[in-house]
């Protein structure tokens, strides 16, 4: 059974709710029949209010193992066995705590039918409102306890993360604590203030009431912003663990990781996900305490003023919460369609800007204009839901409110009247009362943004908890390395499409010092066999030795320093000329740098810069040509000193004069062993080595006179594009 499925139509929950009123019905039925017995006995032995509260007490824990077996044998689960301990337990808690705070009230009648019935109903009330704020899993519903269960074992490691922090924590806590504890007796102290004012005044007694009023006020001030305070830099210090541990893992992961998770998703990750998952501990436990610890002390101070206007209070929150709780549910739903109308108004507004271009010259304008206007009005159309039903919400808040008030102050005006109660003391309540209602509303929206911040931590930890797919890398470094290249038998597919392999059983060696050539048409695997050299990925089957060592031997930094690449469409990051020539590098002199830029050609344009090598190249090079920008990765790759240096289509961009003088000095390094990938035949012509790639396959090899006088496929291509070359000039 569970009471928040009164909130819910569909058959499966509504056959639960007729279950758990019939278990009501009959737990009440019993607990009826117990009352009689045990008034029967009572009124046999004399009053009812001999024993006092310890009689009391017995009586309830009587009623509660009773009542506790009988919902045993009723199909019932532990909503259940909650309500009969409330309904027991209530009634001698309540004489207790007012016992404490008037013992005078004692020896009024205890056991007075109009009292026990509204207890049963407070009890049914409270349960309800509990309910109803925190839904239970359902019995048998193994699905939602295990999900329970997660969000609690990830709540607790979201608290662990916090450790580093239990300082700042737990003074916070402590500051929470005392905040509370003042903001708490400030209505009672307004209201003592009150009553002096209203009766016999007297001047000392006023000026201590104010001053207690002042003290309490300035205390709750200063105490509270002191919470804040140190919650909010606890917040910002885990975030900031938080971020740096997954962005270091993120950076270990495979490349292929990359490939099938959307960057937007790892940045929201990164961003939203991590300071959301922060504001589980930081924020909400810090409202969940404050709003707990200020409850209970309200509802105590609140029972001591008046339990029968406290019960009448009591009416009010299980309807303000059904009422909160329908309205999160849909608030949550529309936040979810205006974050789709904005991610869709966001990448529509992003790609036409980004793309203007082609958008222009597609003559694209105007529809480009209205999606984006479609997409606008529909954001509008939700805002304007989200509006109506603020508004209804706010009506049916206010009609619930004023209702239970003007109850509630025809009751007071006969307690005043039978001066049992003090204007002061009143006017008290109406200020618990007010606060009590915000405090409820916090306490709902904080463990509904708690549950949410728990779903954040899911997807932080899932990408925290991911292990690299592939072989960690080892720890070789030796002070010399020879350059020599072998695939043997190499055979490898992409993740994302395993089962139409690249490269099918390849097997090839680059020489030490040499220059070899890859050629091939379009989808080959020329960069299929480059990426494995630079280790992006793992090939299944076959290995790639580095003179004669598998290349997962090699420490991390050490092999990308050793195999340098530079690709057709280099990467450039924003930044200074410098920085993106010594890129990776720990300990890079100004002088490498000027080396390498000029062994690329790229010294002289980079002196003409306005800022030379200090001038920002702006988000990827875009300050740059597509031919410098080479240049700079060329001076990149070399800066390294590497002893396998890797030109993929390096020189593309650049004239042919250019593109000549390139490749002899890339080519022309003694004892460098250089892979070069073209799709211009002419450039590789010079290359010691020519490697013929076709449907990932190595189909002829050799020097360019070689296959040329093969006339096989080599030769056809060769003819093919000086054809096209020819027709196209
Ligand atoms: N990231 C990837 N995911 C899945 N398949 C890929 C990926 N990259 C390349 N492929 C596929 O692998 C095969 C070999 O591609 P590869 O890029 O190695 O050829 P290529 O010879 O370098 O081609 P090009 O000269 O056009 O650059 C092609 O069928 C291609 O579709």
């Amino acid at each position: 059974m569970c009471w928040c499925s009164i909130t819910s139509g569909t058959p499966g929950k509504t056959r639960m709710l007729g279950t758990g009123m019939r278990v009501y019905m009959v737990v009440l039925f019993c607990d009826l029949a117990l009352w009689g017995v045990l008034w029967g006995w009572v009124c046999i032995q004399g009053s009812p209010n001999n024993g006092g509260l310890t009689w009391l007490w017995a009586l309830g824990g009587l009623r509660w193992a009773v009542l506790h077996m009988v919902s045993m044998m009723t199909p019932s689960g532990p909503v259940v066995h909650r309500w009969v301990a409330t309904h027991c337990l209530l009634w001698p808690i309540f004489w207790s705590s007012r016992a404490m705070l008037q013992p005078e009230t004692l020896n009024d009648t205890i056991l007075r039918p109009a009292g026990l019935a509204l207890v049963t109903v407070s009890a049914a009330a409270a349960c309800l409102f509990w309910e109803l704020t925190f839904p239970e899993a359902q019995a048998g519903d193994l699905g939602k306890e295990e999900k329970k269960q997660q969000a609690k074992a990830l709540f607790f490691r979201v608290v662990r993360y916090s450790r580093p922090d239990i300082l700042h924590l737990g003074t916070a806590f402590l500051f929470l604590t005392l905040a509370v504890i003042c903001e708490t007796f400030i209505p009672y102290a307004t209201g003592n203030v009150i009553d002096i004012l209203g009766s016999k005044y007297e001047h000392n007694s006023f000026l201590w009431a104010i001053g207690i009023m002042g003290i309490l006020s300035v205390g709750s001030a200063v105490c509270s912003g002191m919470r804040g305070g140190l919650f909010m830099c606890s917040l910002s210090r885990l975030n900031m663990r938080m971020r740096h541990m997954l962005f270091h893992n993120l950076v270990q992961q495979e490349i292929s990781f990359f490939e099938v998770i959307k960057p937007g998703d790892l940045a929201s990750r990164l961003q939203s996900d991590t300071n959301m998952m922060g504001l589980s501990v930081a924020m909400n436990v810090n409202v969940l305490l404050r709003s707990t610890v200020k409850t209970v002390g309200m509802l105590v101070l609140m029972v001591g003023i008046s339990w029968q206007l406290t019960l009448l209070t009591c009416v009010e929150m299980p309807l303000l919460a059904a009422l909160q709780n329908t309205y999160n549910t849909y608030c949550q739903a529309v936040s979810q369609q205006l974050q789709d109308c904005k991610a869709r108004a966001k990448e529509l507004a992003g790609s036409t800007v980004g793309q203007i271009r082609t958008v222009r010259s597609c003559g694209a304008d105007s529809s480009e204009v209205y999606r984006y206007e479609e997409t606008l009005l529909e954001m509008h159309r939700v805002h304007s839901n989200k509006g109506i039903a603020s508004a209804v919400h706010l009506l049916l808040r206010r009609i619930v409110t004023i209702t239970v008030k003007v109850g509630m102050l025809f009751y007071s005006r006969q307690l005043i009247t039978l001066n049992k109660l003090t204007i002061g003391s009143l006017l008290a309540f109406v200020l618990y009362q007010k606060d009590m209602v915000s405090n409820l509303k916090s306490l709902i929206y904080a463990f509904g943004s708690m549950l949410n911040s728990v779903g954040a931590a899911a997807k932080v930890f899932k990408y925290l908890d991911r292990k690299p797919n592939q072989k960690e890398a080892g720890s070789l470094e030796p002070a010399h390395l020879e350059g020599c290249v072998d695939f043997r038998d190499v055979t490898f597919s992409y993740p994302s499409q395993p089962e139409k392999p690249a490269l099918k059983g390849v097997s090839l060696t680059l020489q030490p010092g040499k220059v070899t050539a890859l050629v091939g048409p379009s989808g080959g695997g020329k960069t299929s066999c480059v990426s494995l050299l630079k280790r992006l990925y793992e090939p299944q089957v076959g290995e790639v030795l580095l003179d004669g060592q598998p290349l997962h031997l090699y420490q991390h930094s050490y092999l990308h320093r050793k195999v340098a690449i530079v690709s057709q469409n280099p990467v450039l990051f924003s930044g200074s000329v410098k920085g993106n020539i010594q890129y990776g590098l720990q300990d890079c002199t100004m002088e490498r740098v000027v080396v390498a830029a000029v062994k690329a050609n790229a010294h002289d344009f980079i002196c003409k810069l306005e800022d030379g090598y200090n001038t920002d190249v702006g988000e990827c090079g875009e300050q740059l040509s597509a031919g410098q920008k080479q240049c700079v990765a060329i001076a990149r790759a070399l800066v390294r000193d590497p002893c396998v240096l890797i030109l993929d289509e390096a020189t593309s961009s650049m004239d042919t004069n250019m593109q000549q003088a390139m490749q002899e000095v890339l080519s022309g390094k003694v004892g460098q062993t250089v892979l070069v990938v073209a799709h211009h035949l002419q450039t590789v012509e010079k290359a010691h080595h020519i490697i013929f790639l076709e449907d990932g396959a190595v189909v002829e090899e050799g020097t360019d006179k070689e296959l040329m006088a093969l006339r096989g496929r080599y030769h056809r291509l060769k003819e093919k594009l000086f054809e096209q070359g020819s027709s196209g000039s």
